[in-house]
C-alpha cells in the first residue's frame, strides 16, 4: 500500500515512521510519502491561499498548486483505482467500515485542507479523475486536516492483512463486525483486588459460558448508556 500525504505542514507525517506504522514501514507494508503543497507554488511568498470568492471571514486554498501537485503525484490520467481522501467537517462520517474498505486499496492520498478549506473545483477535479472520499471524524472541526489524516491512517493500516500481530484482537473490538455494532465490554487484568476495587468475579470463574453472557450484557447496557444512536429498534430487541 502507498500512501500519500499533501500538506503545507507535512512534518505532521514523520510520526509515521514509529511504533506500529514504523514496522510496517520497514517490512514494506506500506510506503509513505509526505509532500509539502508549497513546492508547487510559484510566487516569492509560494501562495496556497486567497480571499473567498463572494466574500465571508478568512482565507481559501487556490485550486492551481494542488492540480499541479497531483499532476506530478498521481498523475494526469484518470485511475479509479486511486482513492483520494479530504478529511472535512462537511464530509461523510468517517467509520470503520470505511476504514475496512480502505484497507484493502494498493494507493491512497490524503489531501489536508487548512484555512476555511479548499477550493471546490479540486474536489470536482479529484472526482473526476480518482475514487474521493470526503469524511468527516465528527462533528468538531479541526485547524487542518493532518491530524485527521493520521487518524485516518492508523485506522485503515492496522486492518491491512500481515500488520497487526494478533489479527483476533481485531475482531472483538468495539464496532467490528464481531460485535453486533455494540460497544466493547469494559476489560479487565491483574491484580484482581487493586486499591480496593475488585475484577468482576464472573470473569475469574473460569466459566465461558457465564463470561460469555456477562460481557455482551455489559456491552448492551453501555451502548445503550452511550450511544443510543447504535441501538437502533431491532437491534435492542435482539438483544
Ligand atoms: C474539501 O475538504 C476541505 O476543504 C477541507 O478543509 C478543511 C478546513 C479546515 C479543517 C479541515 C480539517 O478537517 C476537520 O477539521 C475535520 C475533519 N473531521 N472533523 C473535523 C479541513
Amino acid at each position: 500500500m502507498r500512501l500519500d500525504y499533501l500538506s503545507i505542514f507535512p512534518g505532521y507525517f514523520d510520526v509515521l515512521g514509529i511504533s506500529l506504522l514504523g514496522k510496517a514501514a520497514v517490512n514494506g507494508l506500506v510506503d509513505v510519502y509526505a509532500h509539502d503543497l508549497r513546492d508547487w507554488t510559484h510566487d516569492r511568498h509560494r501562495t496556497v491561499d486567497d480571499t473567498p470568492c463572494g466574500g465571508g471571514a478568512g482565507m481559501v486554498m487556490k485550486p492551481d498548486p494542488w492540480g499541479e501537485a497531483f499532476d506530478e503525484i498521481i498523475g494526469t490520467e484518470p485511475d479509479p483505482s486511486v482513492h483520494v481522501v479530504f478529511p472535512s467537517p462537511s464530509g461523510e462520517p468517517f467509520t470503520q467500515s470505511v476504514a475496512h474498505d480502505l484497507s484493502s486499496v494498493e494507493r491512497i492520498v490524503f489531501c489536508c485542507g487548512r484555512y476555511e478549506g479548499i477550493d471546490h473545483r479540486v474536489i470536482d477535479y479529484a472526482r473526476s479523475m480518482w475514487t474521493v472520499h470526503e469524511v468527516s471524524l465528527g462533528d468538531y472541526v479541526l485547524n487542518g486536516g493532518e491530524v485527521a489524516a493520521l487518524a485516518i491512517t492508523e485506522a485503515v493500516v492496522r486492518l491491512v492483512p500481515g500488520f497487526m500481530g494478533n489479527p483476533q484482537s481485531l475482531a472483538e473490538e468495539s464496532f467490528s463486525a464481531g460485535q453486533d455494532g455494540l460497544l466493547e465490554y469494559p476489560l479487565f487484568t491483574r491484580p484482581v483486588s487493586w486499591r480496593g476495587l475488585d475484577v468482576p468475579e464472573v470473569l475469574m470463574s473460569g466459566h465461558h459460558g457465564r463470561i460469555a453472557k456477562w460481557r455482551r450484557d455489559e456491552s448492551i447496557r453501555l451502548t445503550r448508556e452511550r450511544r443510543p444512536d447504535l441501538t437502533d429498534s431491532d437491534v435492542s430487541a435482539r438483544h
